[in-house]
């Protein structure tokens, strides 16, 4: 029996999961035993071959046996199933009177690319989500496995770990894996922690609780939270990040490229004229872009050496060159040909942006850099007038909202004087300042001038928003596009939003953040170049750290200042896509509105841009964004997963052609822009620190609005 649904069968609607796998529309039935379940956790070398060339662990690889009988027992006109699909084709039923026999049950998987317009799933068995869960996914966890077991002492050490505990996170983590891998139903959260209820709620939510029948998005973050609550199951382990080592080494290995970068930087952020300015913002926009290639969750969590991918990419050139460009009447490019490229890719990040020009498939970089030159100085006149005019409205209106709202009136905690505890004789007044009122007037103390955040419509700084994506290389050059708008006199101050918990290998965490800073002011640095950069004389130049030193004391001023300011809002780690921010999440909505711009870095950040479905590649970025438009929205990433749009006609078929997995492999990039922002109204609900920090009579400061 083959499984295959008819090639040309209907997607489903944007917004509803379909119901996967069962043509009857009834759920496959769980808790029936797997046949050949992999044993989990055995920490495993690599074998087979991925699409991408990437190599999958023994220990997710099906068993040969229980697959070939298993062929056997269903006939092999169809394709063998994969270890997780079994239960649904053999699940032994009890015949009255007679043996136990194989029941052919329909598969939930199909043997198809994601249809246009539906969610990225784990169900289509030729999709990227389904490769990923069935292969990159369980490598991740493995290699967790692994080095928990192979550097339990140094854990043990560096954490002020128990050996107790670092056992029981293996443990916790195996048995994830195991989970992921036979395909179970997510087991609800069970540690007590502020988010563990609403992810209880989310999981009951679900219409699908299987790892690979739900949604991708959902499946992935879930098992990142997971991850978490094994330390948070643990006494001593509890803000361990298991992902630090391969991020710490991720940035040792591309420390030259960085150096690189910082020679230039000086020059970059040095008064200069319009046209120069606008070339250089173009620039590091780009620099950021391919920075997204040091994604160490695409890699399985093996390094990503800038230098050495380079050299690669260009061998892959060579073995493979692209076609020649057709030639179309007088011979000139059409404007959608299959890109030509070069047939050598530099390892120096400048050169690097010219040599992959033609694998960026959407730039709208020169749009970008003069638009958010404008809207900033529009912005920052507003600003101005406002801080002037002293227009901010600083009288708390909190409970008046809540009340508008019906929301309970929140009374402030901090006990009051008991009025029977008060002297008898009231203290005498303070003496009234000069020109204060009469005769012993007191002098009321007054109130702070804050304004308060429900009622801003103005931010009080000019902000640029980075929804930062990975650590290291890619983090570092963040921060050179953030430095150049600073110091360029762009905007005021730069917000950079990252992960509070280790996210998809490697995310930047506050403590990355912090790292990153420390260790460009660390650095020690001296090797001839690895790039092919040479002296005037032919010697191979020597690229020093000490432009890069420059750079991390500067970002630790502005660190300290507050002109970078770095933020883990809990939204970033949840299951959901940004169109659902301003409903799950409408105060973190609300920060965001006060940007002149935000910056959504990497693939994961996109795939929630779109809704995680497989967008229509055609359709353009605002409409495809769903209603998510607090500020304008600039998307740069590398293309590492099948959802895109905004594509000049035709380039998507072409590139299909060409290579029907080109979206599997980081290799091609988009800058992208929405110019398009909500405008900020007066709230209608309480401040975002109604009922913690404010009261209804003084709304606290805010550095972050
Ligand atoms: O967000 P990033 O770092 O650019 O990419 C993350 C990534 O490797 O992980 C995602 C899920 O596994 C994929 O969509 C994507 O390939």
């Amino acid at each position: 029996m083959s499984s295959s649904p008819q090639a040309g069968s209907k997607p489903g609607s944007p917004t509803s999961t379909p119901k996967a796998g069962s043509p009857t529309g009834s759920p496959p039935k769980s808790g029936s035993p797997t046949p050949g379940s992999p044993k989990a956790g055995s920490p495993t070398p690599a074998s087979p071959k991925s699409p991408s060339g990437k190599s999958t662990p023994e220990s997710v690889k099906s068993k040969k046996s229980p697959t070939s009988q298993l062929q056997k027992a269903i006939g092999s006109g169809g394709f063998v199933p994969q270890v997780q699909d079994e239960e649904y084709y053999t699940r032994p039923d009890f015949i009255y009177g007679g043996p136990f026999i194989a029941v052919k049950l329909p598969s939930p998987f199909l043997d198809i690319d994601t249809p246009r317009l539906v969610p990225l799933q784990g169900t289509f068995r030729k999709s990227f989500a389904y490769y990923s869960l069935k292969e990159r996914l369980p490598v991740i966890l493995t290699k967790i496995i692994d080095y928990l077991s192979r550097e339990k002492e140094k854990i043990i050490r560096d954490q002020k770990a128990t050996e107790e505990d670092v056992v029981k996170f293996m443990r916790e983590v195996t048995k994830l894996k195991n989970d992921l891998v036979t395909n179970k139903e997510y087991a609800p959260l069970k540690m007590k922690s502020p988010d563990t209820e609403k992810w209880n709620l989310w999981i009951e939510n679900q219409d699908n609780k299987k790892y690979f029948l739900n949604n991708w998005m959902f499946t992935e973050c879930y098992v990142y939270r997971r991850l978490k609550e094994g330390c948070e199951l643990t006494k001593t382990l509890k803000n361990f990040d298991y992902f630090e080592e391969q991020k710490r080494k991720a940035f040792q290995n591309n420390i030259e490229i960085m150096c690189l970068v910082a020679d230039r930087m000086a020059d970059m952020i040095a008064v200069s004229e319009p046209n120069k300015r606008k070339a250089d913002f173009v620039t590091l926009l780009k620099l950021c872009l391919w920075a997204n290639r040091c994604d160490l969750s695409l890699s399985l969590g093996s390094q990503v050496d800038l230098i050495q991918a380079a050299k690669d990419a260009t061998e892959k050139l060579r073995l493979n060159p692209p076609p020649p460009p057709p030639t179309k009447g007088k011979g000139k490019k059409g404007k959608n040909a299959a890109p030509a490229g070069p047939i050598i890719i530099s390892a120096d990040p400048f050169q690097m942006i010219v040599d992959l020009k033609d694998k960026t498939i959407a730039d709208d970089s020169n749009k970008i850099a003069d638009q958010v030159v404008n809207k900033a100085a529009v912005m920052m006149d507003k600003v101005v007038a406002a801080q002037q005019a002293l227009a901010f409205k600083t009288q708390c209106s909190c409970n008046r909202l809540a009340k508008q709202q019906g929301m309970p009136i929140c009374e402030d905690p901090t006990p009051k004087p008991d009025p029977d505890d008060q002297p008898l004789e009231p203290p005498p007044p303070p003496p009234a300042a000069e020109g204060e009122g009469g005769e012993g007037a007191a002098a009321k103390p007054e109130p702070p001038k804050i304004p308060c955040p429900a009622k801003l419509t103005v931010p009080q700084t000019v902000m640029f928003d980075i929804v930062c994506d990975n650590a290291g290389y890619e983090l570092f050059a963040d921060m050179c596009l953030a430095h150049f708008l600073i110091e360029q006199k762009i905007v005021q101050k730069i917000r950079f939003h990252v992960k509070n918990m280790p996210w998809f290998v490697s995310d930047v965490t506050v403590r990355d953040f912090k790292f990153l800073i420390e260790a460009c002011c660390n650095a020690q640095f001296s090797q001839p170049s690895s790039t092919g950069a040479v002296e005037e004389d032919g010697t191979p130049k020597v690229i020093k750290s000490d432009n890069l030193k420059v750079l991390g004391e500067q970002w630790k001023k502005y660190a300290d200042e507050g002109i970078f300011l770095v933020m883990d809002e809990d939204f970033w780690t949840y299951p959901h896509c940004f169109k659902e921010m301003k409903k799950i999440d409408p105060n973190l909505y609300r920060k965001l509105q006060l940007a002149v711009a935000i910056m959504f870095k990497g693939d994961l950040n996109y795939r929630k841009l779109m809704g995680d479905v497989n967008a229509n590649p055609y359709l353009k970025l605002q409409a495809s964004l769903q209603g998510f438009l607090p500020a304008p929205i600039i998307a740069v990433r590398t293309v590492k997963s099948e959802t895109i749009c905004g594509l000049p006609k035709g380039r998507w078929d072409l590139l299909n052609q060409r290579d029907p997995k080109w979206m599997q492999t980081g290799d091609y990039g988009v800058l992208q822009w929405c110019p398009k922002g909500e405008a900020l109204k007066v709230s209608d609900r309480p401040c975002i620190d109604y009922c913690t920090k404010c009261f209804g009579i003084i709304c606290p400061e805010h550095l972050d609005m």
